[in-house]
């Protein structure tokens, strides 16, 4: 009797068959779209009876057995189960890959067939290969699986065997058991202590959460007398997860007897009945309930697998589709006059697609991937330009020491008493300047951007032409080159204008006074922190010096000039200071009048350079005047420098003037400098003794290196805080000015004057009589291309409508009442926690269908739940996770046939993509989204 297919099989077997129909319409054609199907692999020791249960399981007399080595190679063999065939027709026969087209009817000549494909490869003594023999069986009686024979494990080399022939079996057998979607069946003798058992000790390091192996115990019959496997059955012994299947298969006398198979099954049922220790597992022993339970963990894969497939399936035929329609189909048109139309259709297109990208209407699925299109060249202003400018730094380099130089080098022989116009303008002009490297280079972004858009642009037809997308990417890029070069000249000029003139007049400029009072406003601040300070450490002692009554600010501010920064009035001094304050006249304003004629603008680093190397010749200051800066009259009275004018101006010239001044300098009248003789210039020691010794070229404090703040007296620290103040501000307003007109214009000359534009430039440049036939002739390998492309189509329409037999309620993973695969069940790990998998609940829902139709006493049968066995801890409804088959072998049928990627082929489309890249590149350059730190 052939395997019962009771009504519990029926959705297996109604939907299994559909999934082998699209593999065998995927084998049709290089159509690469593959299943993931899980197939079933016996594993075990020789002469264990591994083939035996494959045959039990096929229902026929095929696979040669014996009780010597006999399974040599693997044999992967696909049962397909067909309709009975109309009578007097054999329903049942076997096709070889190795002998296409020939049908054996004969099982016997399947057998020999076998003996003879092993010995042609590997001889007849007993030796073993790894390259499978595949074979399809059909047959109405069967169950709809794949399954794999593999040699069993032996230990001691014999015949022709290599020394290592235990590890290469072992190698080879893992090879498709360690596959996460292979279902293991561990054959053990019974008649051997299953704690020897090679079957369950390779099942284990393939599978050792035990999630897809079923332990199969043959030869219960030939058990000692007395000795029986019921513990092992009930799972007591070696616990497994989807627990053991009791068979009771043929003996080597049946074989040679001839007894059939049909009476071998009801055998073993009379044995399950007769032996009283088996009755309470007997209703799920035997080879139907091995095979019922395969089919429904198969059946529970499979539902898993059918809502993808059918979207891969769907995404396939999409794209083959569209292939056809980039390689034209029906053939291009032929006549002359509709050649051109179609050529100027083509361009037009072009035109239109570039535009739409640019604005954003041009969408398609690579848009959830990356930007794309406009919204890059957008990202270029707001993520590369615009964090670009507020990353600058208006004083770049500069230390304080040079930008106190360059202040003293502005203010010329005579020293200036305020802050001298020239250097603040030297250095905010430098600082403008380097506005410049990030606009030109948010242009060549752009630039890069709109080349890609141009690449991206060309409509799938063009695809089959090759010299036309070669003419178009030449004509496309050169027009986007003819707005860049104005563009360029634009941002040049845009920042030269910046440079040109240093608006002080400016709103936003915070001028003079306003920096000054910043300064002072921030020292003051400082200065109070710092006697608060004190003032806690010496509380109690009641009001200390002058300098500490009153605003921090009024301490170090003549009252005057403080008195002028508060109301706008007046000061009774001429001061000198910048120009372009608000108000002039001789209020506080008057100081930063400039003290000398200005000079144009001259080129900022090397002005720079050259007004810092100035630094050594130019004298700090002279006897009696305030060498270092207009800012030491601003601090003089200020108690905490120690300094003061009134006190050395006797003595002191600067620390430059070294021993000259060594009286005073301790005491000098210039801040900082007169603190001590090593703020003074190097050369004042040396010229100690009285004559001044040689100038060198640069101030001993930056060849001491230390060109810091530490290193400036206080008064050069302070005039230095406010010129970079200046700077900052000045910066400020330019960079504001140039973060909006920068993408003006390169919207203006480039984005926008391209899309407009390019419509007509390419009609002119390409719809020319001269250029019509060579621009619309096919690639020589469109033709072939193009009848894949339809014959592909043609395999993924079958493929739907095959899918379309699928009923609706298995592709949406409903659960089906009916057939109780919905149901899982979950299994006990070590943490007490349910672990459920489809593999688990396809064999409780298997279980469940057996234990229906029991016919045994038995309370249930011993996989019921709450029985103590491996599975019984409750049932779990099945909205569970598909296990992850993310690999399988090969299936039968053609070598292209394996399921081990799942992933759609685009191959054909992919090299239509490959071709047009490949012309692109030879013509443009690949655009790499540069990051934010290439800017
Ligand atoms: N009495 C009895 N004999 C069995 C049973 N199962 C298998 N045999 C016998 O055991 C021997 C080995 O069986 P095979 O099916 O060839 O074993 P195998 O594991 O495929 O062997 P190799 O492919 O050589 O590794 C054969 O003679 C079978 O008839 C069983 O349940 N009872």
């Amino acid at each position: 009797m052939a395997p019962d297919h009771s009504p519990d099989d029926t959705l297996g077997n109604s939907l299994i068959p559909i999934v082998n129909k699209l593999q065998d319409i995927f084998a049709q054609v290089t159509v690469d779209l593959k299943l993931d199907l899980p197939q079933v692999a016996v594993v075990g020791s020789q002469s264990s009876g591994k083939s035996s249960v494959l045959e039990a399981l096929v229902g026929r007399d095929f696979l040669p057995r014996g009780n010597d080595i006999v399974t040599r190679r693997p044999l992967l063999l696909q049962l397909i189960k067909t309709s009975p065939g109309p009578t007097g027709r054999p329903a049942e026969w076997g096709e070889f890959l190795h002998a296409p087209g020939k049908m054996f009817y004969d099982f016997d000549r399947i057998r020999q067939e076998i003996q003879q494909e092993t010995e042609r490869l590997v001889g007849a003594n007993k030796n073993v290969s790894d390259k499978p023999i595949r074979l399809k069986i059909f047959s109405p009686r069967v169950l709809t699986m794949t399954l794999v024979d593999l040699p069993g494990l032996t230990r001691i080399p014999v015949g022709d065997q290599p020394g290592d022939i235990e590890a290469r079996i072992r190698e080879m057998a893992l090879e498709y058991i360690r596959r996460p979607n292979c279902i293991i069946l561990a054959v053990s003798p019974a008649n051997v202590d299953l704690a020897t058992s090679d079957a369950l000790q390779l099942a284990q390091v393939a599978d050792p959460e035990g999630v897809r192996t079923i332990g199969v115990l043959t030869k219960l019959d030939i058990m000692d007398r007395g000795t029986d496997a019921a513990h092992i059955l009930r799972n007591a012994h070696i616990p497994l997860r989807l627990g053991y299947i009791g068979v009771v298969l043929r003996a080597q006398a049946d074989i040679m007897a001839g007894l059939p198979m049909p009476e071998c099954r009801k055998r073993e049922e009379v044995f399950f009945a007769s032996h009283a220790e088996y009755r309470d597992v007997a209703a799920h022993c035997g080879v139907n309930n091995l095979a019922r339970r395969l089919n429904a963990i198969l059946v529970e894969h499979i539902r898993g697998l059918l809502p993808g497939l059918r979207r891969r399936i769907h995404e396939a035929l999409e794209v083959r589709l569209a292939e056809l329609r980039t390689l034209g189909d029906p053939e291009p048109v032929q006549s002359r006059s509709a050649k051109g139309a179609y050529l100027l259709q083509l361009l037009c297109d072009y035109a239109e697609r570039y535009a739409a990208m640019l604005d954003g209407r041009h969408l398609d699925l690579n848009m959830a991937q990356q930007l794309s299109g406009g919204a890059r060249v957008r990202a270029v202003f707001t993520e590369q330009f615009l964090p670009a400018l507020t990353r600058l730094d208006p004083a770049r380099d500069l230390t304080d020491g040079e930008v106190s130089t360059v202040i003293r080098n502005g203010a010329g022989v005579s020293g200036s008493l305020m802050v001298p116009q020239e250097p603040f303008e030297l250095l905010a002009r430098r600082a403008v300047q380097q506005l410049m490297a990030p606009s030109l280079s948010c242009k060549d972004r752009v630039h890069e951007e709109l080349v890609r858009i141009a690449e991206a642009a060309c409509p799938p037809e063009t695809a089959r032409f090759p010299q036309l997308q070669r003419h178009l990417a030449h004509a496309v890029v050169d027009f986007i080159r003819s707005g860049a070069a104005p563009a360029e000249a634009m941002i040049r000029s845009l920042v030269d204008c910046e440079c040109d003139y240093i608006n002080c007049d400016h709103p936003d400029f915070i001028g003079g006074r306003g920096a000054i009072r910043a300064v002072l406003q921030d020292r003051a601040a400082r200065q109070a922190a710092s006697s608060g300070q004190r003032k806690e450490a010496t509380e109690g002692t009641g009001p200390t010096s002058s300098g500490a009554s009153g605003s921090a600010v009024s301490g170090i501010l003549p009252r005057k000039a403080m008195g002028a920064l508060e109301n706008g009035t007046r000061l009774p001094t001429p001061a000198i200071g910048l120009k372009g304050l608000p108000d002039h006249g001789t209020s506080l304003d008057e100081m930063f009048l400039p003290t000398g004629s200005r000079r144009r603008r001259s080129e900022s680093e090397s002005d720079i350079a050259a007004m810092t190397a100035m630094g050594s010749t130019a004298p700090s200051g002279a006897g009696g005047t305030l060498a270092s800066g207009w800012f030491s009259w601003l601090l003089r009275d200020r108690p905490e420098t120690g300094i003061g004018i009134h006190s050395s101006a006797a003595g002191s010239v600067s620390g430059m003037a070294g021993g000259g001044a060594g009286s005073g300098g301790s005491s000098g009248l210039m801040m900082g400098m007169g603190r001590g003789g090593d703020d003074g210039l190097a050369v004042a020691a040396a010229a100690a003794g009285g004559s001044l010794g040689p100038l060198p070229s640069l101030l001993a404090r930056q060849l001491a290196g230390g060109s810091g703040r530490s290193r400036l007296t206080d008064s050069e620290a302070a005039e230095v805080e406010v010129v970079r103040r200046l700077v900052e501000s000045y910066f400020a307003i330019s960079r504001k000015n140039l973060s909006d007109l920068i993408p003006k214009t390169i919207m203006h000359f480039m984005v926008h004057y391209t899309k407009r534009g390019l419509q007509q430039h390419l009609i002119k440049a390409l719809y020319r009589d001269d250029l019509l036939d060579a621009l619309l002739t096919e690639a020589d390998d469109v033709v072939a291309r193009r009848s894949a492309a339809k014959e592909a189509v043609g395999v993924l329409r079958a493929a739907v409508s095959a899918l379309e037999e699928v009923p609706n309620e298995m592709l949406l993973g409903a659960g089906s009442g009916g057939h109780g695969a919905s149901n899982g069940t979950a299994a006990p790990n070590s943490s007490g926690t349910a672990v459920v998998n489809p593999f688990t609940a396809a064999v409780a829902a298997a279980d469940a269908a057996a234990a229906a139709s029991a016919h045994s006493e038995g309370p249930g049968g011993y996989l019921s739940a709450g029985s103590g066995g491996m599975m019984g801890s409750g049932s779990a409804t099945s909205s569970l996770p598909p296990v992850p088959y993310s690999s399988g072998m090969g299936g039968f049928g053609s070598p292209g046939y394996g399921n081990d990627g799942g992933s759609v082929d685009r191959s054909v489309s992919m090299s239509a993509a490959a071709n047009i890249a490949s012309v692109a590149t030879t013509q443009l350059q690949p655009m790499p989204f540069r990051t934010l730190e290439a800017l």
